[in-house]
């Protein structure tokens, strides 16, 4: 029997579109997990039509950081896109944790941990690229599972760049465009990246594999760069030097040939602020890519 459970249903535009919070049992976590997923108004049940774009959160984070303060409800239902908002690791009290913010639950890394004590629960990259949107099919028939974009924040825009560089060079899986804001571009060569990868792998050279400034270079050499990135960064960001490494990610996809649009954006943060003043692009952008 099906472990999944709506737990909670708001309507959130006054066209109709409707914010469900959803709880499962997840095989790749071994534990339960917490997602929200916004239906705009025009999605029908019996209609597999309605593209979806998965945003992933950043450090700290719940699925409910995006809902509650980026105000992208009235453009993703005007857009007709569906967002899928996940938590950002496994939790409870069967899950291993540490004190520091950026270690442990709220900080999954969207990676696959080979290490104790974190292996048993701490399976992101599985739960986004795989059993999710299997979760997402399964449940929402109305949404179309040939049309998955994604993006995210931060080490949520880690987690989009490097998944979908991934899946593409894997060939498991399609995430039609990908997109970011202020994301940890280069982990190996920042201390949030190197931290998690040594404690989730063993080793920050392990973390390789799951770098997007390092992957950028392998999807060229397999000629599957994507035709376009959209990448929003603010240049009042705390982490912009030390942790973000944008200008890593821009110098090799230039001298990869990817296309990556950049945009700088003068007095801005890392905060949801930012992600409010930017958010309408990027529905804009997938929208446009799951055409
Ligand atoms: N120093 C910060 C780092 C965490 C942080 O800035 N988190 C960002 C993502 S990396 C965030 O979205 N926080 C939640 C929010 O603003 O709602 C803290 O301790 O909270």
């Amino acid at each position: 029997m099906s472990s999944f459970k709506i737990l909670s249903s708001t309507r959130v535009t006054r066209q109709g579109g409707v914010l469900h919070r959803c709880q499962h049992q997840s095989n790749s976590t071994a534990c339960d997990m917490m997602f929200a997923i916004f239906l705009p108004h025009s999605y029908h049940e019996s209609s597999p039509t309605t593209p979806a774009l998965y945003y992933l959160s950043g450090l700290t984070c719940n699925d409910q950081n995006f809902s509650q303060k980026a105000g992208a409800f009235l453009h993703a239902d005007a857009a007709g896109l569906a967002l899928v908002l996940p938590d950002t690791s496994p939790r409870g009290e069967a899950v291993a944790n540490d004190d520091a913010y950026d270690l442990g639950q709220g900080a999954g890394f969207y990676i696959n941990a080979t290490q104790e004590p974190w292996k048993a629960h701490f399976q992101m990259e599985s739960y986004i690229q795989k059993e999710l949107p299997a979760v997402i099919n399964e449940n929402f028939p109305g949404i179309n599972p040939a049309l998955k974009s994604i993006s995210g924040h931060s080490m949520g825009g880690h987690g989009a760049l490097t998944l979908a560089f991934k899946s593409k060079i894997s060939g498991e899986t399609d995430w039609k465009s990908v997109s970011a804001f202020a994301p940890i571009c280069h982990p190996t060569a920042c201390p949030w990246g190197k931290k998690a990868f040594e404690n989730y792998f063993g080793s920050v050279e392990i973390g390789l594999a799951h770098d997007a400034t390092e992957l950028l270079k392998q999807l060229a050499e397999k000629s599957l760069l994507y035709d376009d990135i959209l990448i929003d960064q603010g240049l009042d960001d705390e982490f912009l030097k030390e942790q973000l490494c944008l200008d890593d990610f821009e110098s090799t996809a230039a001298s990869v040939g990817q296309t990556v649009t950049i945009r700088r954006h003068e007095g801005m943060d890392h905060s949801y602020y930012f992600i409010a003043a930017c958010v309408a692009d990027h529905i804009d952008f997938h929208a446009k890519k799951l055409k």
